[in-house]
């Protein structure tokens, strides 16, 4: 069974944002299930909000909280860092940031220090260890070099952006295997070659590289300008961190271009196909269908055409069984090929609720916006407890956001994956603080389930946590 905890960071108050004005939080653990629930409440001088709208109280859903102290390299060791054995195993691992503009997901996924160590977001320290594991191996002598792939793109509406390929926009579909692709545009290539690029993904054989590279692919991510904030997160951005040979890298290719010579291939097989049939069928004059008499199909020329589309058929079979076997060969040296590290900057939590205050604000592209972001995030939330309560069913389809991240929670059986929810003690943020802890709690109650908390004060063995009780979150209760 796969692990996912759901885990909350406050970052510190910015200069500008008046201690006076902070959010009182305070938190309780349940030492049973090592498991706490937050209290929020607003600071007196949100007057403007409705009685309702000043106190909210969570389950016991979250696995952990992390203080405005807490580097990021605690967050990495806590959050991250138990899953670095998963990945060597060639396992797949998913990371979720979840929080409103400026609450810090940048801060935690990247990071803005890139001089300390200490300071490096959960995607760089991560790919810093990573580089470091698979250095030591390569030591070792193997014949294989390991180097890490890297993949950056954003999700907007049912389009990945390629940030590492110009920003090139890729269709997310489900293949006849069942398998869901992001590919780019159609490109016609001579000799009716047709060519559909995948997302690009960068080798990097070490770890300046790939900062260098995420860095520039992340400067052509999105942002916009919104009525809300000076600059708003509207996507769901994806970081992928692979174990990747050359070898590797060179069978997709191989895939990839036998399954562009089969395109034009399959279309003529079926044009022909459709082409016979049509001309053994008549249209009446009172509309109906009857076989034509005078046409008998050829049904050579489709078995020729068939024929042909079967030769290309087994040379991508053929591609993609050398692909398995750097799989196989590569195992028996070595089983961290493959293994994959997906870290999700979640779009902002100022999107999720179409109730609150700054809702009325939105214009009607911000609710459209709005309204796709919540199907997503609710999909998502589904998804992580059908996986959570082991169903057979699990809703991938609900959105192109599970569709995308499909791949990756099949990947995900008996690993550790985590989302983190970054919010902001400043009361001016209080109701985009609460939607991000609603979500964190409905995504943590549907992952625990056993864990449906009852109200303050009615189990035993629960009491208010001294790790907890630091500033600038005071206790209420
Ligand atoms: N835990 C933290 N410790 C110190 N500073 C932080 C922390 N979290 C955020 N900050 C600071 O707060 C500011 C906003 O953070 P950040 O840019 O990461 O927000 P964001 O959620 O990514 O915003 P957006 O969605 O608009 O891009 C930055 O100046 C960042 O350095």
């Amino acid at each position: 069974m796969s692990e996912f905890k759901v885990w909350t960071r406050w970052r510190p108050t910015e200069g500008i944002e008046a201690p006076t004005s902070e959010i009182h939080c305070q938190s309780q653990e349940d030492e049973s299930q090592s498991r706490s629930r937050i209290s929020i409440t607003s600071p007196l001088h949100a007057k403007s909000l409705l009685q309702r709208e000043q106190w909210w109280t969570s389950g016991f859903s979250f696995d952990g909280i992390f203080q405005p102290d807490d580097s990021n390299h605690d967050v990495f060791e806590r959050v991250v860092s138990p899953a670095i054995p998963d990945v060597l195993r060639g396992k797949s691992c998913n990371f979720f940031a979840y929080g409103h503009s400026g609450s810090g997901k940048t801060h935690t996924i990247i990071g803005y220090d890139f001089e300390h160590k200490n300071e490096l977001g959960l995607c760089l320290a991560s790919a810093h260890h990573l580089a470091k594991e698979l250095s030591v191996i390569n030591a070792q002598g193997t014949v294989f070099e390991f180097g890490i792939g890297l993949r950056i793109y954003e999700l907007r509406k049912n389009k990945a952006i390629d940030l590492l390929n110009d920003g090139q926009e890729c269709f997310i579909r489900e293949g006849p295997d069942g398998r869901i692709h992001a590919r780019g545009e159609t490109e016609l290539l001579e000799n009716g070659k047709v060519r559909v690029r995948p997302i690009a993904t960068r080798p990097c054989w070490d770890f300046g590289q790939l900062q260098d590279e995420l860095q520039k692919g992340l400067i052509r991510r999105r942002t916009a300008t919104s009525s809300m904030h000076d600059q708003s997160s509207r996507t769901h951005a994806i970081m992928e961190l692979e174990v990747i040979t050359k070898d590797l890298l060179e069978a997709r290719i191989q895939v990839n271009e036998r399954q562009s010579e089969l395109v034009p291939v399959g279309k003529i097989a079926t044009d022909i196909y459709i082409e016979e049939q049509t001309r053994a069928i008549l249209v009446t004059a009172d509309g109906k269908y009857v076989s034509n008499p005078d046409y008998k199909i050829d049904q050579e020329r489709i078995d020729a055409a068939e024929t042909k589309k079967a030769e290309f058929e087994s040379a991508v079979q053929n591609a993609e069984e050398c692909e398995t076997e750097i799989f196989t060969a590569t195992a028996r040296v070595h089983p961290c090929l493959g293994g994959k590290l997906v870290f999700v900057d979640l779009a902002g939590a100022e999107f999720l609720s179409t109730s609150n205050t700054n809702a009325i604000k939105q214009t009607p592209l911000e609710k459209q916006q709005g309204k796709e972001i919540n199907t997503d995030l609710l999909a998502l939330k589904e998804v992580i407890r059908a996986r959570s309560l082991g169903q057979s069913r699990i809703p991938y389809r609900s959105s192109p956001l599970t569709m995308l991240l499909r791949e990756h929670f099949e990947a995900t059986s008996d690993t550790r994956s985590a989302m983190i929810l970054t919010v902001s003690p400043s009361g001016d943020q209080f109701g985009a603080t609460m939607n991000t802890l609603k979500y964190g709690d409905l995504v943590g109650l549907a992952n625990a389930r056993s864990s449906l908390a009852p109200s303050v004060g009615q189990k035993k063995g629960q009491r208010i946590s001294k790790k907890n009780q630091r500033p600038p979150h005071e206790i209420l209760i």
